[in-house]
């Protein structure tokens, strides 16, 4: 069968990927697309800014975008193949956070989507006015631009040629084999980012030879022999109040670090983790359990081995920072086998999200007073804002962009039937979740 060819969008955060996405939504090009959302936010706005797509757009999990970001996809690319008649290209919009290395290695390193998937093109749309904010102090931001196979520079219309220019020389010194587009509005040919023939993997190799080494959401993965019985896993609090587990049956001769075994637990981290208590019974199944670890002293799960064989233990972070034993009644139990797993990224941990969520209308004038003194104020801090807002006396739906100091919004379609709320998402760095809030809620009619 035909591989289904997949276009990644990229680009930082306010960039316009989903104005570009729309763009291609809309155009007549022939092809059914099936678009995958990852989006960064506590509460998902991406999906109901993209037009005339209900049906075709999967979201992904919110959350750590880059730990989790492969089992995600993987998860929703299995269950798009029940579909496969429906659609003929595959476009995954990333959250302008990412780094696009995990999500183009998806079509490499796991040998089912690599039967069934090409990726076809790395598509980074660059913000040729904020772009300078964001080059030097984001790692994201600069693999994006690095990885990428056609570069846009977007948003040409608020910046001056000769800026234009300089900007240009400086992401070819940064990637010199992309093509590079000027563009306002994403307004780009659609054959020139769909179908672009192939992302050049020798080339992403050159430039991070890590590349294909995978990322896991898990720090060490261990093999152990059990017998028949109940075992105790005995860990304490370490630098997390909790630890994300999945404990897995394997086969006689497979190790829990084998590439093909590690993949399993990969899927099996992509569903939800089951939140257990101290005293709780780990099971094996596939997928994660939160061991809850609040408190001094030590904390005891069972796990329950119904039958005598090999199991495979992953752990989030490492279990000596937990003083994480397997115990048999009062012997350890070691492992036969074990290795780490170094994260291949940092974690932006300054950059972070707030959701607000209002079931009440909002007095428009208050809001755009708040906002705008927000700004004048934060302006450098918020990177991004978005927003689908209950704007008293009106019966459509107010949508509401900003990124850094420019913002704007404009009336959607009716809420009709649908729920009438106010959302808003901030996206930045030193966020006063509280300020927001209370700012917000003063702007309620
Ligand atoms: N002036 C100007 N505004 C643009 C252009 N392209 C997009 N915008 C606006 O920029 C804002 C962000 O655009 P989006 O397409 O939502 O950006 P995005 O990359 O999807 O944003 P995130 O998903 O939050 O990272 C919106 O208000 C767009 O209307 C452009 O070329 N010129």
């Amino acid at each position: 069968m035909k591989k289904i060819p997949v276009t990644v969008l990229t680009g930082f955060l306010g960039s316009g990927k989903t104005t570009l996405l729309n763009r291609i939504l809309t155009e007549q090009h022939g092809k059914r697309i099936a678009v995958i959302e990852n989006e960064f936010g506590e509460i998902g706005i991406d999906q109901a800014l993209v037009i005339n797509a209900d049906e075709e757009v999967f979201e992904m999990n919110n959350g750590c975008i880059c730990c989790t970001v492969r089992g995600d996809l993987i998860r929703i690319l299995g269950s798009l193949m029940k579909r496969r008649d429906k659609f003929d290209h595959v476009l995954v919009e990333t959250t302008g956070m990412a780094d696009p290395g995990p999500v183009a290695q998806t079509f490499f390193v796991d040998d089912d989507m690599r039967d069934l998937f090409t990726l076809d093109g790395i598509v980074t749309l660059v913000d040729a006015k904020h772009v300078r904010l964001h080059i030097e102090d984001s790692s994201e931001c600069r693999e994006q631009i690095a990885f990428a196979d056609v570069l846009v520079l977007n948003k040409s219309d608020l910046v001056s040629p000769a800026d234009l220019d300089a900007l240009e020389r400086r992401v070819r010194s940064m990637n010199a084999m992309a093509r590079v587009l000027r563009a306002t509005d994403a307004d780009v040919p659609i054959s020139s980012v769909l179908d672009v023939g192939g992302f050049d993997l020798d080339r992403a190799v050159a430039t991070k030879p890590t590349f294909l080494a995978p990322e896991y959401p898990f720090e060490w993965a261990g093999t152990f022999d059990l017998h028949e019985g109940v075992y105790d896993v005995v860990l304490r609090e370490g630098p997390d109040p909790s630890m994300d587990v999945v404990v897995m049956d394997l086969e006689a001769g497979e190790r829990a670090h084998d590439k093909a075994v590690a993949e399993r637990a990969l899927r099996a981290w992509a569903h939800e983790a089951a939140s257990l208590r101290a005293g709780g019974e780990l099971s094996l199944r596939a997928a994660p359990s939160t061991l809850v670890l609040y408190g001094m002293g030590a904390k005891h799960f069972r796990l329950r081995v119904p039958k005598a064989g090999r199991i495979g233990l992953y752990t989030q972070h490492l279990p000596s920072e937990f003083g994480l034993k397997l115990l048999c009644g009062e012997i350890e139990v070691a492992a036969v086998a074990s290795k780490e797993f170094a994260a291949g990224h940092s974690h932006d941990e300054e950059v972070s999200s707030v959701g607000i969520h209002l079931e009440r209308a909002v007095d428009g004038d208050r809001l755009n007073e708040w906002l705008s003194k927000l700004l004048r104020e934060k302006g450098t801090d918020i990177f991004r804002m978005k927003g689908i807002l209950d704007i008293q006396g009106s019966d459509k739906r107010f949508v509401f962009q900003g990124v850094h100091m420019l913002f704007d919004g404009r009336e959607d379609r009716l809420w009709g039937t649908e729920r009438r709320a106010s959302d808003l998402v901030f996206i930045g760095r030193n966020l006063d979740r509280e300020e927001l809030t209370r700012g917000f809620e003063r702007c309620l009619a």
